[in-house]
């Protein structure tokens, strides 16, 4: 009798623990993952849709600072923690009371740094002010020091455009990355790497920044015919 009332707690106690584990599947802890999470699936346990949950969860990404916030949460770089060996490090504060490390690198002078900005901007598509009907006119690499520093810059981010590809079969190989960051070959412009559904992404209401390009210029770059194709 004691044998069969065991069992039948371990029984029940075991099909609980399944039943929990059924119900869910993320760690209970992980609060913001399923703050983030869309309950619009079966139980509200699963997504609408593989683009919905992302869509969520492009709202926790990465957060970018301006040049003038750091310089306000670090006091104006004064306290300096660490060096590094491409720069240097110091403690800030958000207004949150979070303590940061910021590091500024020793090549950030103005002037590169103006060229970092725009960059980061650009492949964010907030460089709204350079958008000259629907394209973004030459003015992103002009601080880069002389045409080679700029054509490398050009293959840089194309290259990453090309690398951040929704659709895996997109993305280039190793060998095709060496081959267009050292000039061989073509480098096109990629189509949207998540098909414009995605606000800040570099096509603006499916319209790509395309890169006015001096006849000059050692690369040449081309629109995807697939994108031609798409429109
Ligand atoms: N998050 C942090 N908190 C506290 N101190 C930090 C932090 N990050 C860096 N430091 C300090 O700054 C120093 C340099 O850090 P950094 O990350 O720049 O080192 P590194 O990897 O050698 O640099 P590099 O990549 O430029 O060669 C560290 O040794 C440390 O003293």
């Amino acid at each position: 009798m004691g044998a069969a009332v065991l069992l039948l707690c371990v029984s029940f106690i075991f099909y609980k623990r399944r039943d929990n584990k059924k119900r869910t599947p993320f760690r209970r802890h992980d609060k913001q993952v399923l703050k983030r999470y869309d309950l619009g699936g079966d139980n509200g346990t699963s997504p609408a849709s593989i683009e919905t949950f992302l869509h969520n969860y492009t709202l926790g990404r990465p957060t970018r600072f301006s040049y003038k916030q750091l310089k306000k949460y670090t006091n104006n770089f004064s306290y300096k923690i660490g060096q590094g060996g491409f720069g240097s490090v110091f403690k800030g504060q958000l207004p949150s009371s979070f303590t940061i490390a910021v590091k500024v690198l020793d090549v950030a002078t103005e002037k590169r740094w103006v060229f970092n900005h725009h960059v980061m901007n650009a492949s964010s598509g907030e460089d709204s002010g350079n958008m000259d009907n629907g394209r973004v006119v030459d003015s992103k690499w002009h601080t880069c020091e002389g045409k080679e520093e700029k054509d490398m810059a050009m293959r840089m981010e194309l290259v990453g455009l090309w690398c951040i590809q929704f659709e895996p079969s997109k993305r280039p190989s190793m060998r095709k990355v060496v081959d267009m960051l050292e000039g061989n070959v073509v480098i096109e412009i990629p189509s949207a790497p998540f098909d414009g559904r995605f606000p800040g992404s570099v096509w603006r209401n499916n319209v790509p920044i395309v890169q006015q390009l001096e006849t000059t210029s050692s690369i040449e770059i081309t629109q995807s015919s697939e994108y031609l194709q798409g429109r």
